[in-house]
């Protein structure tokens, strides 16, 4: 085997030598990727060929040959896209391992190629599977079984490894290898090298996207990354836990091992903005994997984006559980422009429904209808029709007109009230109704007991704007859409002088026209978005009900916001990830109550609490409001990570402090790499915000010099974000929308204005100070605060 240094046993190479040996290491290493490379280069050839060959038998054009095709052109255009991917650092990990485990456990994912390998030789761990012609594994793809004990071994649970080894590479270059040795009695003959690369890389430079940790997932991450696909995981973990990177190499795991389930179904990756979902949309591509969708809860609803976030005090009111039913109110209220009377003329004889008798009757048929609001029309005109009969009755009409037939009268009604019914049942949109109740006087109505007058004219104040949508709006939209359902759709040809045809519908048989589109429409319904944004083609087009939900940052979610998850994964399983300890979200209670009926799961544990399981079994169904009441029960599992791979001890020092005032029986999780950089935290007593902001300009000029990667000055809420004359790495962003992001140096303004903007206040500037890796810089003007964060 190798050269040995120092003997079985005798711990890292070091003193004189050493560097040489890690060398000849290096070259070894190097060999052997080299051969890995080659046989990649062969495999991306044959999938290319089979591409190729697709095509050529789509010419063909027979039917079972187009089937066939499909299959081929599919899979080999997965296989090249992941085969290309591997191109950058195929291999980064071997294990030395007992003669008889190396060849036990390589075995095939669901349509992947790995088989067992008969080789007792080292195991090389990459980012595919790469075989020899005759089958022989050179590499193991990550997420095989094979691979797991390259992140699961340890001393005191080596699984018969005895040497791990990580590989570090640029391109296809081996430039570091760093090794673990688990099993000193069995080394014979096996050098060890390495000097802490694994925290050399935590330390590293950030370039502003986050990415992949494939070569350094860490056990306790591993179990979760890994765990069964069936039923709902649930993540907790303080700032830097790796929470995130665990969610998405899960969906890249159960993606490799049940593409059919998952990839057919579609997987939904949910972050809290869309500064947070640019910032980790490079991960799941670079593990090959470039089909789940990312969404951010600004823009899940396809033609919405919210642009800001709202007061935390109206946040607490939109987001709140009650607006399901103020939603749903406002969907059965009187539209604006609706007429308030209905007038028909039979034989002579007048027939009027008024405001009064109309509202009764819109009343009535939302009690009624079990579809959408949107299709109801067919069983409006029939109410209307028996309504205006009835009272033709009661106003004395057989005796003005003997011998009338209900018939005749329904016919001749149904010709003079085709231009009514357009008008007092128009099909609605999400964002008209929502607009609607800026209207204090129709919010009220809709609200009931729910509101109080002072929250009424707040919210109706906010709903007026015109300009613009909250991240809270998006979730309302969505719930007035599950109501209002979609509008017809075409399924044949429009008569343009048909007039029993009313917006695309024909009121006496109920069928949709073709050709017919709603005059104005500000939104589409979900179906159709969800359709669009998913549609790969014109042609194909995918489910709206996506398999797997991935929820970040999922302490901030509202009742309101997991309603709105919880219609995209009605038979979904779920990852969730998040640390109650940053929530911004006042009512924990009622947001886990939300979130478990989203998920479909009996309660959802507390922090900290042993993994559960719920009862299983039961599918749901759907819910006729499109709330999740009806979702299935299933099991979940709930785990928790300990290990701070983000901030620095100095920082994350600083965080424990804040977070001993936000959250006091918490426990923090461990930091692990010293930077040699304690935090500054800088008093400016009395300073006024302009001078705060001068002061921060500064630290930034000084952390320029000082680190390589991003700065983030991150600032009260609704503080300032003027444009400073500053490169590219450095971004001025609210506390909210720090979420969840990294940067090498923060500098964070003000945090006293941070903990009293809410009363979650305390939690988010947990955030805040948690962001930095390497250095952290403090403004206050505050000597209380200067005091608590510098702990003196
Ligand atoms: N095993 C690992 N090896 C290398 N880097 C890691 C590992 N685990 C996590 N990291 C890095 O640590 C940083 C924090 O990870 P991540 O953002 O996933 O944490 P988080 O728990 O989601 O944090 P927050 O709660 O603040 O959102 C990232 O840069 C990530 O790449």
């Amino acid at each position: 085997m190798s050269t040995e240094v120092g003997g079985p046993g005798a711990g890292p190479a070091s003193g004189p030598g050493a560097g040489q040996v890690k060398d000849a290491e290096i070259a070894a290493e190097q060999t052997r990727v080299d051969a890995a490379y080659v046989r990649l280069g062969e495999m991306r050839s044959e999938a290319e060929h089979m591409l190729r060959e697709g095509f050529r038998q789509a010419q063909a054009g027979t039917r079972s040959s187009l089937v066939d095709r499909d299959a081929m052109v599919y899979q080999a255009s997965l296989r090249a896209q992941a085969l290309n991917i591997a191109d950058d650092g195929l291999v980064f990990g071997r294990l030395d391992l007992g003669v008889k485990a190396a060849a036990a456990t390589v075995e095939a994912p669901e349509g992947a190629e790995d088989k067992a390998s008969e080789r007792n030789g080292p195991l090389y761990i990459g980012r595919v599977g790469v075989r020899t012609r005759d089958h022989e594994s050179l590499v193991i793809d990550w997420r095989a079984p094979a691979a797991e004990a390259f992140y699961r071994a340890t001393p005191e649970d080596p699984r018969d490894v005895i040497r791990r080894r990580v590989l570090h590479s640029r391109g296809h270059r081996v430039i570091d290898i760093e090794d673990d040795l688990l099993q000193p009695a069995r080394a014979d003959g096996l050098t060890v090298v390495g000097d802490g690369a694994f925290l050399a890389s935590l330390a590293r430079t950030r370039e502003g996207a986050m990415r992949d940790i494939v070569a350094t997932i860490q056990r306790e991450q591993d179990v979760i990354i890994r765990a069964p696909a069936d039923g709902t995981v649930i993540v907790r973990g303080g700032p830097g836990t790796g929470k995130t990177a665990v969610a998405l190499h899960r969906v890249a795991y159960l993606l490799f091992h049940h593409r059919r389930r998952f990839g057919g179904r579609g997987v939904l990756i949910v972050g809290p903005n869309q500064r947070f979902t640019a910032y980790i949309e490079r991960v799941l591509p670079s593990l090959g994997e470039g089909s789940a969708a990312l969404r951010s809860l600004g823009d899940l609803v396809s033609g919405v984006v919210a642009t800001r976030h709202d007061t935390p005090e109206l946040s607490r009111i939109k987001g709140a559980g009650a607006m399901a039913g103020i939603m749903r109110r406002a969907v059965g209220d009187h539209p604006p422009d609706a007429p308030d009377l209905l007038t028909v003329v039979h034989a002579g004889v007048v027939v009027r429904l008024d405001r009064h008798r109309l509202d009764k009757i819109r009343r009535q048929i939302h009690q009624r209808v079990s579809g959408s609001v949107n299709t109801a029309r067919r069983k409006v005109a029939e109410t209307l029709l028996d309504a205006l009969w009835d009272r033709f009755v009661e106003i004395g009409g057989l005796v003005d007109a003997p011998g009338i037939k209900r018939g005749e009268f329904i016919a001749n009604a149904r010709d003079q009230f085709g231009d009514f019914l357009t008008a007092w049942w128009p099909i609605r949109t999400p964002g008209e109704v929502l607009r609607a109740l800026g209207d204090p006087e129709r919010l009220r109505e809709a609200a009931g007991r729910d509101l109080s007058p002072a929250q009424i004219g707040r919210l109706a104040a906010s709903f007026a704007r015109e300009d613009d949508w909250s991240y809270q709006d998006v979730a309302l939209l969505d719930e007035i859409d599950a109501v209002l359902g979609r509008p017809p759709r075409a399924a044949g040809k429009v008569r343009e002088d048909d007039p029993y045809v009313v917006d695309g519908v024909n009121i006496l048989t109920g069928e949709e026209v073709a050709d017919w589109e709603p005059e104005y429409r500000e939104l589409s319904t979900s179906i159709e978005r969800s359709e669009r944004a998913r549609r790969v083609d014109d042609e194909a087009e995918e489910a709206t009900d996506f398999g797997h939900v991935v929820v970040d940052e999922a302490q901030d979610l509202s009742p309101m916001q997991w309603r709105m998850l919880g219609r995209r994964g009605r038979q979904a399983t779920w990852t969730v990830v998040e640390d109650p300890a940053q929530s911004a979200w006042e009512d924990l209670a009622a947001s886990r109550q939300a979130m478990s009926a989203a998920l479909g799961i009996a309660e959802a544990p507390g922090h900290g609490q042993a993994p559960s399981r719920g009862p299983g079994g039961r599918r749901g169904g759907r819910n006729r409001r499109g709330g999740p009441s009806r979702t299935p029960r299933r099991p979940h599992h709930a785990y928790e990570l300990t290990t701070n791979y983000r901030n620095s001890i100095e920082i994350a020092s600083v965080a424990t402090r804040v977070l001993a005032r936000a959250v006091p029986d918490a426990t923090p999780a461990r930091a692990v790499r010293r930077s040699g950089h304690d935090a500054v935290i800088a008093l400016h007593q009395d300073a006024d915000q302009p001078t705060l902001l001068h002061a921060a300009r500064d630290a930034v000029v000084d952390l320029l010099g000082q680190v390589e990667g991003t700065i983030g000055v991150i600032l009260p809420l609704g503080w300032p974000k003027e444009t400073w004359d500053v490169p590219d790495r450095v971004q001025l962003l609210d506390v909210l929308e720090a979420k969840g992001l990294e940067f090498d140096a923060a500098v964070l303004l003000s945090p006293e204005t941070v903990a009293a903007q809410s009363p979650t206040g305390l939690r988010t500037l947990y955030v805040a100070v948690s962001r930095a890796t390497q250095r952290l810089t403090v403004l206050t003007t505050d000597p209380e605060w200067e005091k608590l964060l510098g702990n003196r």
